[in-house]
């Protein structure tokens, strides 16, 4: 079968983007696996899936492939990237646009300049929720690893995420813990491992070794999830300038447990294509 595709990015964070509105396509884990590898497939770092809703107060439903195959929670550069596709493809006329996932909800607005700002929902702390093996939520937490222990957050954004602060992101061991943390026994669903250089209060640096892909040029919900843990740890104000290897994301969190991450940021569109499945 001969399936459309759009492949885009957020600051370098790369999908291979389907309607499954006016199509009809099934995915196996080991299908996606092969359309991602960047020599024997298309190539990208997750397949995203627009979807009619099953709840009818939704615009969409979103889902989310990992480049490894598994089906995950969230994807931040995704979501931008999934409004300017709806929006391209006149899939809706909405500014907009309420999306449900595999265990939540997102608003995708879009801006000028195809800027797009999502509203990322609240973080999820209580660790049995993240989840991450823990006796009670704090901000921070030992955690075993090789032959150290490292000092990180644990915070959901709809998918686990592990933050640690370093003193310069170019020289940290993203390589070398990355692969450790990612399938750590403390995160029993793995976890996307983020390296955050406070620069000021408004600003940070963050690379993310994300679960499932590896080393990505940015990672949304890594950047919601490091601003998060910054302010549990009372090193950023409300309005944070990330800096990721791909690009600059504009992160708000008021602070409340029940406050919504604000992400704003862009998207781009590199080509059309079609591959038969
Ligand atoms: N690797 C992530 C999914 C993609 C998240 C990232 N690409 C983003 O922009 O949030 C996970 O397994 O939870």
């Amino acid at each position: 079968m001969l399936v459309r595709f759009t492949k885009m990015h957020g600051l370098g964070n790369d999908f291979m983007v389907v309607d499954l509105v006016t199509q009809r396509v099934r995915f196996s884990e080991d299908k996606v696996k092969k359309l991602a590898d960047r020599h024997l497939g298309i190539g990208f770092d997750q397949l995203l899936l627009v979807e009619p809703p099953a709840n009818p107060d939704m615009d969409f439903r979103y889902r989310i492939f990992n480049a490894d195959g598994s089906e995950v929670e969230h994807c931040g550069n995704g979501a931008r990237c999934f409004a300017r596709f709806v929006r391209d493809k006149r899939l809706t006329t909405k500014d907009e646009i309420h999306v449900e996932t595999a265990n939540g909800q997102a608003v995708l607005r879009i801006r000028d300049h195809q800027q797009v700002e999502v509203n990322m929902g609240a973080p999820e702390l209580q660790p049995a929720n993240i989840p991450f093996q823990a006796e009670q939520a704090s901000p921070t937490y030992e955690v075993e690893v090789g032959n150290e222990s490292v000092t990180l957050s644990a915070v959901s954004m709809g998918n686990p995420h592990g933050v640690l602060v370093v003193d310069n992101v170019d020289s940290a061991p993203v390589e070398t813990l990355g692969p450790l943390l990612e399938p750590h026994s403390r995160f029993p669903a793995k976890a996307n491992i983020g390296f955050m250089q406070v620069v000021s209060p408004s600003e940070v640096r963050l690379r993310v070794y994300e679960r499932g892909a590896g080393e990505t040029m940015a990672c949304g919900t890594g950047a919601c999830a490091a601003v998060v843990a910054g302010r549990l740890r009372g090193l950023l104000d409300e309005t944070v300038r990330v800096n990721l290897p791909g690009g600059v994301l504009k992160i708000s969190w008021k602070g409340g447990e029940n406050d919504p991450v604000m992400m704003t940021g862009p998207t781009a569109t590199v080509f059309e294509g079609q591959i038969y499945l």
